[in-house]
């Protein structure tokens, strides 16, 4: 059997009991990066707050990184119940840069879970079973390290939602890419997606760009210093989150293109965050 046939998980292969005798002493961190999102972090945090801290105890923390917000995001949050750190307040020794990576590498600084767990902040059509189909293949499978969240994007949400024509970098840019370069890779269905799961022994050894190269790079890093068998990918249904300007989007690919060039030794340098192991 190829990668895909082992690697690929449905969300409901486990049940929440399963998954708690499964943790044990393991302990689980949910890391939600935040920029400007007062509008949806506080049904972001309270409902798996709800759902899998105060009802079942499957996380033992859930953890905002406010990446450089002007809006009322620190606030919203916390009163939701989440612990909340500014990007830039994280280890003022080592400096700060704007950016989702950066808020992503922060936090391995301020949480304490053998396993992160990252899930986005502008979520609009999701659910709390997110979290518990990510933890399944960790928690179950000693030889996976990283866990990717796949799903059907629609193009808006709600009664205006146009099923399967969301991820326009990830069409357009990261699985070209990916087919050109790191075909090894090409079974992944969503490798952008920001919500997925890694034990934290893996991400601190990996280099984390400033920006949205950190979700590409993840998975070209890992497969190279661990194997492809370290990577499995779970079906979470379906998911909608807010769009970005297509000129905004721009910069996401272009941050994702010179993240990729540089880790097959062409285009400019990339400036990167160092593995955080040695900095803790
Ligand atoms: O400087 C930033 C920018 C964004 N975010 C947060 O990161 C998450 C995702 O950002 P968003 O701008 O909504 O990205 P998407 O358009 O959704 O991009 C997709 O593709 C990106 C590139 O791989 C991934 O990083 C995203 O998680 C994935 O959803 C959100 O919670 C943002 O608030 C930050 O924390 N800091
Ligand atoms: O993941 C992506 O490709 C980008 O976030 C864009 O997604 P969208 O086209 O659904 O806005």
């Amino acid at each position: 059997m190829g990668w895909s046939e082992c690697n690929t998980h449905h969300w409901d292969e486990w049940t929440l009991a399963d998954l708690v005798t499964a943790k044990a002493a393991c302990t689980v961190s949910l890391v939600v990066p935040a920029r400007n999102e007062a509008a949806t972090v506080g049904d972001v945090v309270s409902r798996v707050r709800e759902a899998l801290v105060d009802t079942v105890a499957l996380l033992d923390e859930i953890v905002v990184i406010d990446s450089d917000s002007t809006d009322d995001t620190y606030d919203v949050a916390t009163d939701a119940g989440a612990v909340v750190h500014r990007s830039a307040e994280i280890r003022p020794d080592l400096g700060t840069e704007p950016g989702k990576g950066e808020a992503m590498w922060k936090a391995q600084f301020v949480t304490s879970g053998d396993v992160l767990v990252f899930m986005d902040a502008d979520l609009l059509d999701w659910d709390t079973h997110f979290v518990p189909g990510l933890l399944g293949p960790l928690l179950t499978r000693p030889e996976v390290e990283l866990v990717k969240g796949f799903y059907e994007r629609p193009m808006g949400s709600g009664a205006d939602a146009v099923p399967f024509e969301g991820g326009r970098v990830t069409e357009l840019v990261a699985r070209p890419l990916i087919a050109l370069l790191f075909p090894e890779l090409g079974g992944l269905h969503q490798p952008l997606a920001g919500e997925w799961a890694v034990r934290r022994s893996l991400f601190e050894r990996l280099s984390v760009p400033h920006g949205y190269a950190v979700e590409l790079a993840a998975l070209v890093d890992t497969e190279r210093s661990r194997g492809l068998d370290a990577i499995a990918q779970v079906d979470l249904g379906t998911r909608a989150h807010r769009h970005q300007s297509l000129r905004d989007l721009s910069g996401m690919a272009t941050q994702i293109m010179a993240a990729a060039l540089a880790r097959v030794g062409a285009g400019p340098e990339v400036a990167e965050r160092p593995p955080a192991v040695g900095l803790r």
